[in-house]
């Protein structure tokens, strides 16, 4: 089945064609799946525990090679990362021994030493995400969701155009969780990234996506577009927001919740 997300006539961004996986020795963990993701889209992954989410955005990103079928990024084959595309994992993974402000910039340090214009930038990404004044502490010095925002500027430092998400937000509070979805979706927009996210939280999917795909045993088996009015705080309380959280539910063959 072929996922496409934000329309046919979209330039794809990233293109998964009829790719196939299995770790030596075992049963094929992605087992023939086709997804496109446009410039600009944002785009779910949700699925049981060890349906093939993480294998699947590794996949994506270039660190595992598919054994048939092929992962094409701009037009082009995948066999390396480039700094096009940013990454955020379910662990923070901070420099401890760096500052806030040099973890932002690492993907900078690894080219040349920063400039001064681009530490102006990383200091504006760390005021957007509510961190200007933590900029000269130390990870340990924060809290996990502080931590998680540094991650997520690390990500964003390079403007890359498509960025990938790994249950970023898993280990954080409801509060908190809430706010990084707001702030995630207001930065991508902003700056036209497209992004390909895996969580196990139908909520967040919803909130947060164009499309949700449903991922089983390997291959994406339903497609959802999420067509919602502009994300507010309120857009989760309303009618079409239980009715799209009540298809995703469904379609991962979950009980029904009572209206
Ligand atoms: N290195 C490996 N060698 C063998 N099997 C692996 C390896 N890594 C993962 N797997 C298996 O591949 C399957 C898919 O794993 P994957 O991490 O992609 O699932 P997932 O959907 O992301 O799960 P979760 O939601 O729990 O993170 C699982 O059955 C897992 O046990």
């Amino acid at each position: 089945m072929r996922a496409v997300c934000a329309g046919a006539a979209a330039v794809s961004l990233l293109s998964l064609r009829d790719v196939r996986f299995a770790f030596p020795g075992w049963p094929a963990t992605v087992a023939g799946v086709d997804l496109d993701v446009a410039a600009g889209a944002f785009h779910c992954l949700v699925g049981r525990s060890g349906c093939g989410k993480t294998t699947l955005l590794k996949l994506a990103a270039g660190l595992l090679r598919p054994d048939s079928g092929e992962v094409v990024f701009r037009g082009r084959g995948r066999d390396a990362i480039g700094p096009d595309i940013g990454f955020v994992f379910q662990a923070p993974n901070l420099l401890e021994w760096q500052r806030v402000i040099d973890n932002v910039l690492l993907p900078v340090s690894l080219h040349h030493r920063p400039r001064p214009e681009e530490a102006a930038q990383a200091l504006q990404l760390l005021e957007q995400l509510g961190l200007a004044a933590h900029a000269r502490k130390y990870p340990r010095q924060l809290s996990g969701g502080q931590q998680s925002r540094v991650a997520l500027a690390r990500a964003l430092i390079l403007q890359p155009s498509l960025l990938l998400l790994d249950e970023p937000f898993a280990a954080l509070d409801a509060i908190t969780r809430e706010e990084l979805q707001r702030d995630l979706l207001q930065m991508c927009r902003a700056r036209g990234t497209g992004v390909l996210f895996v969580t196990h939280d139908i909520a967040e999917a919803v909130y947060l996506a164009d499309r949700v795909d449903v991922v089983e045993s390997g291959r994406i088996v339903q497609e959802i577009a999420i067509e919602l009015p502009a994300r507010t705080a309120q857009t989760r309380y309303s009618p079409a927001f239980a009715q799209r959280c009540a298809e995703v539910r469904a379609a991962l063959h979950l009980e029904a919740v009572e209206a």
